[in-house]
């Protein structure tokens, strides 16, 4: 007998995702399947995101050999029914308050920063790099965490030394490009370009700093096609571009419409939903099917 979500007490929700305390040494990490787009959560359920994208980082976690914060299988006897195969039962950390995010391509808020004064996160680049350049090699470009719905702040690795030493920093930098390039070499290994992704860390009681949150996710990571891939071409995302499109090329909505975008027709969620299972089931190598928690 599974125990009941209620039995656990909430301690955050983010836009897509919750954190449970399970009891002083064990938290219970819940990907929702909410959908955010143009800094909206969107009315429409993606169904099975959440379960998809538990499976990703749970794959991820097995691939990359990194010490990290999971504390139990996706079926663990502590994950409540109504959210099994979403949810993960993962050890109590002491957060590092820095997003950890690296860089191997150029776009978004990084682009941005380029653009403005050549650099990002302190960081100079090669003069003449458009939206999509690969930066070669990676970056790593921190960020700090920003309250819920506002954006973080991207920072330089000084003010990350100074924050919490250069010692961690330092241990930082090395572990996220390390974890970034095992992960794009998977990807790219299946056709699929990891372009840039954020990871969080934590120290655990007995001092190791261990891989959490969730990792390597279309929701904390920018995934393109490698098929379609051309530098200086705006790159479709390839789990949140059907959406995309459907909101600013078909629905009447847009981005200056100072509204919230509408419901999404059923078509758009179907193929949505069909995306990430695709990005999971060809990165993975595994099929969705076998993951925990779908229709009896
Ligand atoms: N993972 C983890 C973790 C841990 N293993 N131990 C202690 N605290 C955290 C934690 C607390 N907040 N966040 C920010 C990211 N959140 C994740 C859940 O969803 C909302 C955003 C991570």
């Amino acid at each position: 007998m599974r125990p009941e979500l209620s039995e656990y007490t909430p301690i955050y929700s983010g836009k897509v995702r919750e954190l449970y305390a399970v009891d002083d040494e064990h938290l219970l990490l819940v990907a929702s399947d909410r959908i955010s787009a143009y800094d909206y959560i969107l009315d429409t359920p993606i169904p099975d995101k959440g379960r998809v994208l538990t499976a990703m980082s749970v794959f991820f976690f097995d691939a990359l050999g990194v010490p990290n914060h999971l504390a139990g299988p996706a079926d663990d006897p502590r994950i409540p029914e109504a959210v099994f195969g979403r949810a993960l039962i993962t050890r109590r950390l002491d957060m590092v308050p820095v997003e950890c995010v690296a860089r191997g391509y150029l776009t978004g808020s990084g682009l941005k920063e380029y653009r403005a004064n050549g650099e990002v996160c302190g960081v100079p680049l090669p003069a003449g790099l458009v939206d999509g350049s690969r930066i070669d090699p990676p970056i790593f470009t921190p960020a700090t965490k920003a309250a819920v719905g506002d954006h973080d702040e991207n920072v330089s690795f000084e003010r990350v030394a100074q924050d919490v030493g250069l010692e961690l920093a330092t241990q930082l930098r090395e572990l996220t490009l390390d974890v970034y390039a095992r992960g794009a070499d998977i990807a790219r290994d299946r056709g699929i370009i990891l372009a840039d992704t954020k990871f969080e860390f934590g120290r655990s009681s007995d001092g190791d700093l261990l891989l959490a949150d969730e990792v390597l996710t279309p929701d904390s990571s920018r995934y393109w096609d490698g098929a379609l891939y051309e530098p200086g071409k705006a790159l479709p995302s390839f789990d949140k571009q059907i959406v995309r499109d459907w909101l600013t090329k078909e629905s009447g909505w847009s981005t200056d419409a100072g509204t919230p975008p509408p419901p999404l027709p059923g078509d758009v969620v179907e193929r949505t939903r069909a995306r990430y299972i695709e990005a999971y089931e060809r990165i993975s190598g595994l099929s969705f099917a076998d993951w925990p928690g779908g229709a009896a």
